[in-house]
């Protein structure tokens, strides 16, 4: 930067600089847009940056302090789109707009920045994906205890929650905030490992005794006991930073922001950040927004309900009442799920179009969306009015019958009202007696002209007086210059023309200063209406959230319930004792991809916690094991499953270590990655833990591998207890099931068919009798030569593995010989009758023998002979 504050007063720099430096200087850490006129420049090191990032051209805007001042500029009707793409890039921006009067200002206009853009303080329409809450994070480290802080501007949500440190990264991953805030002080290890944008504060703005102080003000309370979050330490500071951040951004106290509300991680099966992305619920392995359950189960009709749908997907309850009253509800739903799905359909995004009202940001359309949603509504009722389960009488209850707020937009907006309140037309005709006045002047000019030229001519005789309108100079009544000896004394000339003369009289120069200003007066009085309005709405802001939240559960809820009925979805049944018992389950994923998904039932329980499955490579092992995931995870969502039947005992977590992947960013090896995940399973699995453990070792040598597998095994089956699914290709393990009564062996079944082999994919029991892995090798295209070489080794490994009763070792073994395939060269000569031979075919042969043998050797021709 070319040192703001330094430069700022020197006289040498043009005022409008000065100005410039001013505002610049608040802002230091974001680009500055700075308005002039139709455009937002951007000046020196911003200009280079926004260039860059927004691939705008950057120029220069004359000269400042004896430098060319270099700029970037772009259209303001262009802007949000612009600030879109910032955001995403994890940049911020301050918007600078002119506030003076340009006629009354001697320098330049005076300006201010209005509105700070920030990736995790978004609420605009254009800048937010419709199916993603838009969080803002803050973070507190304090002994090991982390109090994390997150608020959704958009929605209004504000949440606080403690818990142990080492939970940091699968919270983020749970919470995906689009920014994060985190004292200056801090240094976190964990943060490199994090994707959205960092803001470091200075550290007093997280200190607890002036953030418990900030937020009492803020929510109106003496203390925060009422929010029942008086005990927390930490993430009571982190709140208190967020909201004074979430505020000088917005230049507002955000009303809307309510209540705090405190989450506890026992409320939720927690799922670690490995976990969350193995299942692939809202996003694959790779990154991609499909195939993934979400994108599988999000037929939601609103994106209220899209965003409700993903946030449950992300937090399976732990509390039967409150699964069971979803279940129950979804059941409720099953007859008449079409038609509320069909009503909500024309609900907009009440949530943060009430955040908007109270940001005072809503744009004209929030407002008739808004009527024309809250209008729309009542018509829910008598499609509920039958299912009295408690939950849908509670939402139902949310859903205003007749709402004041939709009588009231129902007045003042237009039925179709303009984009933007600066085109006017926005407030419906009859709302305002002034407002409608001002626009019967505009629209009635007609008529009243032509009555006045009627008049006219009758008072000066002149037939062909004509009254008319020049964009130059305004209303006029024209006379022919024949006629000039008529014209009366109080017509004052305006304008001449070659054969006529044009005057204007006091009575239309009057007519014409209202007509002219009309229209101005009419946009300032629709202005100062319309934010009256929004004032008006505040008091609303609490019941539109809880409408919007109704709307959304409905929504989720009937869109579980339309899933069960199209794809035999069952109710899952809940209780106390130990079992996670799946009949006929399907992959709700894979079932959708392939022409004939085969069920499979997964049963464990007190008595059988550890499931050791074997068979061959894409069997279905995975497949097997994630839907088990899945499943239990949707089931605790409150959602139908993909099975006949499905009945959970408690579950706590769940886990996964499955697939391989390189943390090379993290600098972590496959088999580095795959260890840490093991251990903090092996470190946290409870007795009420699904464990999901894939291939365990096979990322190391051999014999490393299989101890390692095998003691990791005996730990889950001693130590945690946790319900367990163990995929693996050491056979060996397949013992455990005689030492433990608690593990049983299963298998996924293939059949060889003409040495081809077919997946069944049925699970059975027992272990797998053989692993087809050359079968799949081949299938997978690997040269037959290969494969025949493998085959004989493998029968060499078999017998070796027999005599000694030990798992093979192919790098411990000496490996046989290569068996040489016979050479076709050998071949020929073998074949050959030389008796037959003339002496010429014999040399032409010989001939044709060397060129063989050259090929085979791959030489040009440099054979000693
Ligand atoms: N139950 C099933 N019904 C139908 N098709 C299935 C079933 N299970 C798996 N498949 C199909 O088989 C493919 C391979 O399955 P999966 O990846 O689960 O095998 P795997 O045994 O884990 O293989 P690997 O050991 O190589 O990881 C899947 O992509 C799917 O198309």
């Amino acid at each position: 930067m070319t040192k703001p504050s330094a430069d700022s007063a020197a006289p040498s720099h043009t005022p409008m600089m000065q100005q410039y430096f001013a505002l610049k200087s608040q802002h230091t850490d974001k680009l500055l847009f700075y308005r002039m006129g139709d455009f937002y420049e951007l000046f020196y090191d911003d200009a280079e940056k926004a260039a860059r990032l927004l691939d705008i051209t950057l120029t220069t805007r004359g000269q400042s302090a004896g430098a060319p001042v270099r700029m970037a500029g772009i259209p303001f009707h262009a802007v949000e789109q612009y600030l879109a793409k910032l955001v995403k890039l994890g940049e911020s921006a301050a918007i600078c707009e002119q506030v003076g009067d340009p006629a009354a200002s001697k320098g330049p206009v005076e300006r201010q920045v209005v509105r700070v853009v920030t990736p995790g303080t978004l609420t605009d329409a254009a800048l937010l994906d419709d199916k993603t809450d838009n969080r803002l994070l803050a973070l507190v480290f304090q002994q090991g205890v982390l109090g994390i802080a997150w608020l959704s501007l958009a929605s209004g949500e504000f949440v606080v929650q403690e818990t142990r440190a080492e939970h940091c990264l699968s919270e983020l991953e749970r919470l995906r905030p689009a920014e994060i805030l985190v004292a200056d002080n801090a240094r976190l290890a964990v943060l490199e490992q994090v994707r959205a944008p960092i803001k470091r504060l200075p550290p007093w703005q997280f200190e607890r005794a002036s953030a418990s102080e900030r937020l009492a003000r803020h929510f109106a309370v003496q203390d925060l006991a009422g929010f029942g979050a008086q005990d927390l330490g930490p993430a009571i500071g982190a709140a208190g930073a967020l909201l004074e951040y979430a505020r000088a951004t917005q230049g507002s106290q955000l009303p809307h922001l309510d209540t705090l509300r405190v989450e506890t991680s026992s409320q939720y099966i927690q799922l670690d950040a490995a976990t969350r992305r193995n299942l692939e619920l809202t996003e694959t392995i790779r990154g991609e927004a499909a195939p993934t359950l979400f994108s599988l189960l999000d037929h939601c009709a609103t994106s209220l309900g899209s965003r409700l749908l993903r946030h449950w997907l992300h937090h399976p309850l732990r509390d039967h009442a409150r699964i069971r009253a979803r279940l129950d509800a979804v059941e409720a739903l099953l007859p008449a799920h079409e038609p509320v799905l069909a009503a909500l359909r024309p609900v907009a995004d009440i949530e943060r179009i009430a955040s908007r009202i109270a940001l005072r940001s809503a744009r004209p359309r929030d407002l008739s969306a808004l009527r024309d949603s809250l209008l729309a509504l009542p018509a829910l009722h008598p499609l509920l009015a039958e299912l009295n389960t408690p939950l849908l009488v509670q939402l139902a209850g949310q859903i205003p019958a007749q709402s004041p707020v939709a009588a009231l937009l129902a007045q003042a907006v237009a039925p179709e009202p303009a984009s933007q309140l600066r085109d006017g037309g926005v407030l419906a005709d009859g709302y305002d007696a002034e407002l409608d006045q001002l626009r019967a002047l505009q629209t009635d000019a007609g008529s009243y002209l032509l009555e006045l030229e009627a008049r006219e001519k009758a008072r000066t005789g002149i037939s062909t007086l004509k009254v008319g309108f020049n964009a130059v100079h305004g209303f006029y009544i024209e006379v022919s210059k024949a006629q000039d000896a008529k014209v009366p004394d109080d017509y004052r000339r305006r304008q001449t023309l070659k054969n006529a003369e044009r005057y204007i009289t006091p009575e239309l120069k009057t007519f014409e200063d209202k007509a002219l200003s009309a229209k101005d007066r009419a946009l300032a009085r629709e202005k100062a209406l319309y934010e009256a309005l929004l004032e008006q709405l505040l008091p609303h802001i609490s019941d539109l959230r809880l409408t919007a939240q109704a709307v959304a559960g409905l929504d989720v809820l009937a869109t579980f319930a339309r899933h069960a009925a199209s794809r035999q979805y069952v109710k899952p049944t809940l209780g106390q004792a130990p079992a996670l018992d799946i009949r006929a389950g399907r992959h709700p994923v894979v079932e959708a991809q392939v022409d004939r998904f085969i069920a499979n039932d997964c049963q464990l329980g007190a008595a059988r916690k550890l499931l050791l499955i074997t068979g061959p490579n894409m069997g279905g092992k995975s497949t097997y094991m994630r839907q088990t995931a899945l499943l239990t995870l949707l089931a605790h969502c409150g959602g139908f499953v993909p099975a006949d039947s499905a009945h959970f005992g408690p579950i706590d977590r769940i886990f996964t270590r499955i697939g391989a992947s390189d943390d090379l960013a993290g600098g972590r090896s496959t088999f580095m990655v795959e260890m840490t995940e093991t251990a903090n399973i092996l470190n946290n699995a409870s007795e009420q833990a699904l464990v999901l453990m894939d291939e365990v070792g096979r990322g190391t040598s051999t014999f490393d591998g299989l101890a390692l597998a095998m003691a990791i095994a005996r730990s889950l089956i001693e130590k945690n207890r946790s319900y367990t699914l163990f995929a693996t290709h050491y056979f060996e393990m397949t013992r455990l099931a005689q030492d433990y009564p608690s593990v049983a062996n299963v298998h996924l079944s293939a059949v060889e068919h003409q040495d081809k082999i077919v997946f069944l994919h049925h699970v059975e029991d027992g272990p797998a009798s053989q692993s087809y892995g050359l079968q799949v090798a081949a299938l997978a295209g690997v040269p037959g030569t290969v494969i025949r070489q493998a085959r004989r080794y493998l029968a060499q490994l078999e017998n070796q593995a027999a005599s000694q009763h030990a798992q093979p070792d192919l790098f411990a073994a000496p490996l046989p010989e290569p068996i040489a395939e016979p050479d076709p060269l050998l071949g020929r000569l073998a074949e050959l009758d030389i008796d037959a031979l003339s002496p010429r075919e014999a040399l032409a042969l010989l001939y044709d023998v060397r060129e063989q043998a050259r090929n085979a050797l791959g030489n040009g021709g440099n054979l000693p002979l």
